[in-house]
């Protein structure tokens, strides 16, 4: 059984406008980005997997649950869903009570709710501003602390919307290190997200939607090597992949660790050639 299961689903806010028109896939433990350019309906396919939203035609499946016959709270459990602007999301006047409250109404007692908030508060770095008004906080660290409200409940799936945006250099390296750890525990994860070098770096599997259609699914490196598919629904691959094409690279390079490794490669093989 797939955790997640989408099939030939379709929605649409208004009778007649389509905005997502018969999409299939299936996704299991793993890191995968939903990609596509503004409008092409990566935020309502996200609300339709938390079941927000339901689909009017075609099924959803979580751990083998139709989406039509549960609701979002009900799945809370099993999907954590961080929304792009953590203003959304965060409602109590304390770090540590926010990071609770999830814990706390999937049923855990005080004690076990305050030990995982705790332990996803390590997890992002703000286990010092636990006691802190999270609206004293920066949009980054409100971000962070979003991130850990959906940690502390340990879904098996956790899905971030633009988790990069606002973060800087220090705080896309901590999202990163994230999305690893959580894949190594066996979770899924999933962003959507405009920032390509993140999902480069981070992401094994991509999904492109172009007007609601399903354009692309597959590994990484493969999707970003269709560089005329993706210029058809305006977007481009990876910096360090366009960089490493104006070098005479044949491949696709995602990250600037595999760049400067076939760089270095490059370099020792033209100095004993010379
Ligand atoms: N609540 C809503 N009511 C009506 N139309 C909506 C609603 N939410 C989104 N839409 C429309 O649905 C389409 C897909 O929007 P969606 O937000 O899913 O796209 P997206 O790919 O996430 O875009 P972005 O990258 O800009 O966030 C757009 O045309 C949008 O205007």
């Amino acid at each position: 059984m797939n955790l997640i299961e989408v099939d030939n689903v379709s929605f649409a806010y208004t009778e007649g406008i389509p905005v997502l028109k018969n999409v299939t896939f299936s996704l299991n433990n793993g890191s995968v980005a939903i990609i596509g350019q503004n409008g092409s309906g990566k935020t309502t396919l996200v609300k339709l997997l938390k079941a927000l939203l339901k689909p009017i035609s075609g099924d959803i499946f979580i751990n083998g649950i139709n989406t039509k016959e549960t609701t979002a709270a009900k799945l809370a459990r099993t999907v954590g869903l961080v929304f792009q602007n953590p203003n959304d999301q965060i409602f109590k006047n304390k770090v540590l009570d926010e990071v609770m409250f999830g814990p706390l109404n999937i049923g855990q007692s005080m004690e076990e709710a305050r030990e995982n908030a705790i332990k996803a508060l390590e997890t992002v770095s703000l286990v010092d501003k636990k006691e802190e008004n999270p609206y004293d906080l920066s949009l980054s660290e409100r971000k962070l602390v979003s991130i850990a409200s959906i940690l502390s409940m340990d879904t098996d799936i956790v899905i971030l919307d633009e988790p990069t945006i606002a973060q800087d250099y220090l705080g896309k390296a901590k999202i990163r290190s994230i999305v690893h750890e959580l894949v190594q525990r066996g979770k899924l994860v999933i962003t959507i997200t405009h920032d390509m070098d993140f999902v480069g770096e981070c992401f094994q599997r991509v999904i492109v939607l172009s007007e609601g259609q399903l354009l692309l699914d597959g590994p990484a490196r493969e999707v970003f090597s269709k560089e005329d598919v993706l210029r058809s629904a305006n977007l481009e691959p990876p910096y360090v992949a366009q960089l490493s094409k104006t070098t005479g690279y044949q491949g696709v390079l995602l990250s600037v660790e595999e760049f400067v490794a076939y760089y270095r490669s490059a370099m020792e093989d033209w100095e004993r050639r010379s």
